[in-house]
């Protein structure tokens, strides 16, 4: 961590703050005008676009010269709120103010892009390594109003009149009451964050640390880093993936409040069921078990499913196609040959199917020439027979001749000749079409659906059917990333795909999942967030190796984050004997606030109502309260904190199984032991409620 204060930042007062204010009120004054004055002509102009009709061959200019001014109007629209946060100044004098957007007038440039590389100190600065930098300056804005400035000095000189040295803005940030949404941080971005943020690195990074340490902020601050930054991840979309709906209404604002409105937000699973909603009308919904998740995200189902689609692939035997009645017969070793050709293109099997059918009618139409061209022998003899040795032909040929056309090489112009230069291409048209052919072909080839290839898997793996799916389908959501890889076996990679992805809590994704998300990632470029720590049940990942695959984490960079900006030492101290024993190993966080001792209560007799008067007397402070229990209690528990909750708003029982990523200001845990003997890796479940609160944790046991 860098040596930016943190624990004590004590508010002072001083004289100098209302003249400061002054001067950046008429500073923030003069970047509001150019925001609006930009705002209008960047409007105007895309409506101009919008209107503008031109040749069509300019269509696909004008559509980039809107998306171009639709991208900037937005940016602009976005960065209204909070326009500018910060201040540089140089130690060798000059100065630079950052905020959401670039503003400039001409030549001088009035706002720097919290982003471009000219912001970085303002992040990256410490008094150890002040960068250049005199003074970092914070400055909180309320609507247009310059509120608050608070200075930092960095090169060791002791405040000047002009500096005011106070408050500390992340203070302010992470002890500020919750609203139940994520909010984006770029105020307050911490060195370590930052330097992960803006990494040139295009690969897979990894980021790794306890909860609390800002993994989510890195992640979706890095989206909005990696959009502005890198040209493929701008021209092909970026994609957030979270654990669960809940979670992506969590952060859903985060995005659009830097800027970023075309960052595509889903689960692993909503992600796949989207893309086969076309072969999946009627995908599954009911959520499974950990149980079935974990059986099917084993990733040797991959190699399970890669063999049944091979059984169907012109398995063994001859293959038989009757041309006008004749039979014509691909002898064992034949059909071995187009099988191993179509195969071996390495082509997904509907597309192979293809090609093994042309192997096919290349067969037929071989056999159908042959046989014609013996017909036709025999039909010369014959007629010469009947001519009484005159060849007709031959007769042809010498008038022919005769007239100036020379003959073919060959010197004959026989029926046998003409077969075959009987055009290949109409006979083989004509196989292509014929009904016979395409029967034997679907037969020994047949063309498949992703549902008949997981079908087939249940059937041999009857552990793996979902009892609880919905009505009539015999699979649950776990059944997604099967489906998902059947699809790919049968019809190729998926058609959307990411210039960037960034996977939140990514320790909950299993490796059947992990697939269909590289799937969706062909140039690698992703921002991988997690905890193994935290990891439930279903995926049991030991390591990111694990997680990833051997080959991209050896090829991952993976940093990790240390400070926990969320919960205090307190809570974390309650949390770390549970780690001990889940991750000995695991680098501690680091709390950077101090509050209360968590309480523990206990009630064996009716915990719903002593949970019911803890959630009260939590809402008593203003906070917004959360009970996390196991999954099977939330019913119960839920209907106990009813009225408080309807009374107040502000209390949600979260069931442990969904409550990754979230916070909440006050947390009020429902029989930890419960949670923990509730399914397997409970202790997991435990430290991941326990380390949910911003202020204050209750635990009340049975
Ligand atoms: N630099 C920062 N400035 C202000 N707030 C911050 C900063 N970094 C993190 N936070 C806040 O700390 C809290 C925890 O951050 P975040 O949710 O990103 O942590 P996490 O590592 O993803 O946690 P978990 O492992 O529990 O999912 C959030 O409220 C976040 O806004």
């Amino acid at each position: 961590m860098q040596s930016r204060p943190t624990e004590q930042f004590p508010e002072q007062q001083t004289p100098q703050r209302p003249a400061q204010q002054a001067v950046e009120q008429a500073y923030v004054d003069a970047l509001y005008a150019r925001l609006d004055a930009d705002t209008a002509r960047v409007r105007a102009d895309l409506g101009a676009a919008l209107r503008e009709k031109g040749d069509p061959e300019d269509a696909y200019t004008r559509e980039v010269r809107v998306a171009m001014l639709d991208r900037r109007v937005r940016a602009l629209d976005a960065a209204e709120h909070h326009l500018c946060f910060g201040r540089i100044d140089h130690a060798d004098g000059g100065s630079l103010h950052l905020g959401r957007t670039g503003l400039s007038d001409g030549d001088e440039q009035l706002l720097v892009d919290w982003r471009a590389e000219a912001a970085r100190p303002f992040y990256a600065a410490t008094a150890a390594h002040p960068m250049g930098l005199r003074r970092r300056r914070h400055l909180g804005l309320d609507g247009r109003r310059v509120a608050r400035v608070s200075d930092e000095i960095l090169d060791g000189s002791d405040p000047g009149p002009d500096d005011v040295v106070g408050d500390g803005p992340l203070l302010e940030a992470i002890s500020a009451r919750r609203t139940g949404r994520m909010h984006e941080v770029v105020a307050t971005l911490q060195a370590e964050q930052d330097a992960i943020i803006r990494s040139a690195h295009r690969g897979v990074t990894v980021v790794e640390g306890g909860p609390g340490t800002g993994k989510t902020v890195v992640a979706l601050h890095r989206a909005a880093y990696v959009l502005a930054g890198f040209e493929d991840a701008r021209a092909d979309g970026v994609l957030v993936l979270g654990p669960n709906a809940r979670f992506l209404d969590y952060i859903a604002e985060v995005l659009p409040s830097l800027g970023e409105n075309d960052v595509t937000l889903s689960t692993a699973d909503r992600l796949v069921a989207d893309a086969l909603s076309d072969v999946l009308p009627d995908a599954a919904s009911a959520t499974p078990g950990y149980e079935l998740r974990r059986a099917a995200g084993d990733v040797r189902l991959a190699d399970e499913l890669a063999e049944i689609v091979r059984g169907y692939q012109a398995p063994s035997g001859t293959l038989t196609v009757l041309v006008d009645g004749d039979p014509a017969t691909l002898d064992e070793h034949a059909l071995a040959e187009a099988r191993e050709n179509a195969a071996g293109t390495g082509l997904p099997h509907n597309q192979a199917r293809a090609v093994f059918k042309d192997l096919v009618v290349d067969f037929v139409a071989d056999e159908v020439q042959a046989r014609a061209r013996v017909l036709l022998a025999r039909l010369d003899e014959d007629i010469e027979v009947l001519t009484g040795g005159v060849n007709v032909d031959k007769a042809a040929a010498a008038d022919l001749a005769r007239l100036g056309f020379a003959p073919d090489e060959g010197g004959a112009f026989g029926h046998a000749a003409a077969v075959a230069e009987l055009d290949p291409g109409a006979l083989r048209a004509e196989l292509t079409g014929d009904l016979a052919l395409e029967r034997a072909v679907e037969a020994a080839w047949p063309r498949l659906e992703a549902q008949d290839v997981v079908l087939d898997l249940l059937d041999a793996r009857p552990e793996l059917a979902a009892h609880d799916g919905a009505p009539g389908a015999p699979w649950s959501v776990a059944h997604l990333p099967l489906l998902d890889e059947a699809e790919h076996l049968l019809n190729g990679p998926p058609a959307r795909t990411y210039g960037h992805v960034v996977v939140d809590e990514a320790q909950e994704l299993t490796p059947m999942q992990w697939r269909s998300v590289l799937r969706r990632c062909p140039g690698r470029s992703m921002t991988v967030v997690g905890d193994l720590a935290q990891a439930g049940p279903a995926t049991g990942a030991a390591s990111w190796a694990d997680a990833l695959g051997a080959d991209l984490a050896r090829r991952a960079d993976v940093r990790t984050l240390t400070v926990c900006y969320r919960t205090t030492a307190e809570v974390l101290a309650e949390a770390a004997p549970l780690l001990g024993r889940i991750a000995p190993d695991q680098e501690r966080a680091r709390a950077v606030r101090h509050g209360d001792a968590p309480r523990h209560r206990a009630a064996p007799d009716d915990l719903a109502a002593a949970v019911a008067e803890e959630v009260g007397r939590e809402l008593g402070h203003g906070d917004l309260v959360a009970v996390v229990a196991a999954d099977d209690a939330v019913p119960a528990l839920a209907r106990a904190v009813g009225d408080a909750a309807n009374a107040a708003g502000a209390v949600r029982v979260v069931p442990v199984s969904q409550v990754r990523g979230l916070e909440f200001d006050a947390v009020v845990v429902a029989d930890p032991e419960g949670i923990t003997a509730a399914r397997p890796g409970g202790e997991r479940d435990l430290y991941v409620a326990l380390t949910r609160p911003t202020r204050r944790l209750v635990v009340v046991e049975a």
